[in-house]
């Protein structure tokens, strides 16, 4: 082969692989849902990655390592718990992006999809993937990374990391959408009725901690009741920042009296909560359950004129909505 012949082979060839990040990066740019975008991650390394072995491991939402979960493989292996506690060996403090480091053992490289030390997603390949391969996955992962962070910031409220407004409006329409409420039978032999609530939470006076310590602190106590927030309800309920001091909760196939035992739990434990910059402070809440024969502005209403009777009860209480005379 001459010389010019296999230039213009070469050429060819970093073009083809200039094109094809140019198609990866447009796939994965038009998902506009993180399910979609992960369908299309395994779509693109089965063209790519292809015939070499892979397995695709994603993580639950990029900053909790134990959840890791084996999404997708090419021969359709199963999850490998030892890859799975390798994966976690990463320090996700030393690491920014995701061609700072790949690690390999003896007989596999693990891809890790980091970005601003959130660990999304890891790659598991064999040690024979050619060089060229190795490059499509790190540069796929530095897609798949900057994508999906571009859809969950839409979504989420920037000061407190909770859902935001948005979600809010998209995910409660949603839960109108789901089919009929469930009943079981109580330890106590009262048949109770399974359904989602809405809550709105507003913090008492908090125009008073604004004025008294400034709204650094007040941002700072915000950040801090989302925090308690996420820890005391539980995962599979949705948790948003309503609006200004105000936020809300959908809680999923729970009874009235669940619902209130919880709201209670909650308002008795911000009371009783030490929080960092401020001595103490006191939650309202109101509620109503979410009957899907109403609609989106009927449900906010509802749960609103119980959280203006708790306001107007001495605040620092829960109110369901179907409570007030
Ligand atoms: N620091 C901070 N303050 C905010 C933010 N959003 C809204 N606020 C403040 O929240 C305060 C809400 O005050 P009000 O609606 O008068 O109610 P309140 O003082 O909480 O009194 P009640 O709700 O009646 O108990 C206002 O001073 C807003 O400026 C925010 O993002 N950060």
């Amino acid at each position: 082969m001459t010389e010019e012949i296999r230039s213009t082979n070469k050429r060819n060839k970093d073009r083809d692989a200039e094109s094809l990040k140019f198609d990866y990066t447009l796939l994965m740019s038009c998902q506009r849902s993180v399910v979609a975008l992960n369908k299309t991650l395994v779509h693109i390394l089965e063209e790519v990655v292809a015939p070499y072995e892979y397995k695709v491991y994603l993580s639950s939402d990029g900053t909790e390592r134990d959840r890791f979960y084996l999404f997708s493989s090419s021969s359709g292996a199963l999850e490998n718990p030892q890859e799975i506690d390798q994966i976690r060996q990463f320090d996700l403090d030393e690491l920014e992006s995701v061609d700072e480091l790949v690690l390999i053992d003896e007989n596999k490289i693990f891809y890790p999809a980091i970005l601003n030390h959130r660990f999304y997603a890891c790659i598991v390949t064999g040690i024979d993937v050619s060089e060229e391969v190795d490059e499509q996955i790190i540069c796929i992962l530095a897609i798949y990374c900057n994508v999906l962070i571009l859809i969950t910031d839409s979504k989420v409220d920037g000061l407190t990391q909770l859902l935001n407004r948005k979600s809010f409006d998209i995910d409660l329409a949603l839960e109108l959408q789901r089919p009929d409420i469930e009943k079981r039978r109580s330890s106590d032999g009262v048949v109770e009725v399974l359904e989602s609530h809405l809550a709105i939470i507003d913090i008492d006076f908090f125009k008073a901690i604004n004025d008294e310590y400034g709204h650094v602190v007040g941002d700072e106590v915000l950040v801090e009741l989302a925090d308690l927030m996420r820890l005391s309800f539980r995962s599979r309920d949705g948790l948003f920042r309503y609006g200004g001091e105000e936020f809300a909760v959908i809680l999923r196939d729970v009874s009235r009296q669940q619902t209130k035992r919880i709201l209670n739990r909650f308002c008795n434990m911000i009371e009783n909560h030490q929080f960092k910059s401020v001595d103490s402070l006191t939650i309202s809440i109101g509620c109503c359950g979410i009957n899907n024969e109403l609609n989106l502005l009927h449900l906010v209403e509802y749960a609103d004129k119980a959280l203006y009777y708790s306001k107007e009860n001495g605040r620092n209480r829960v109110t369901h909505f179907e409570d007030i005379e």
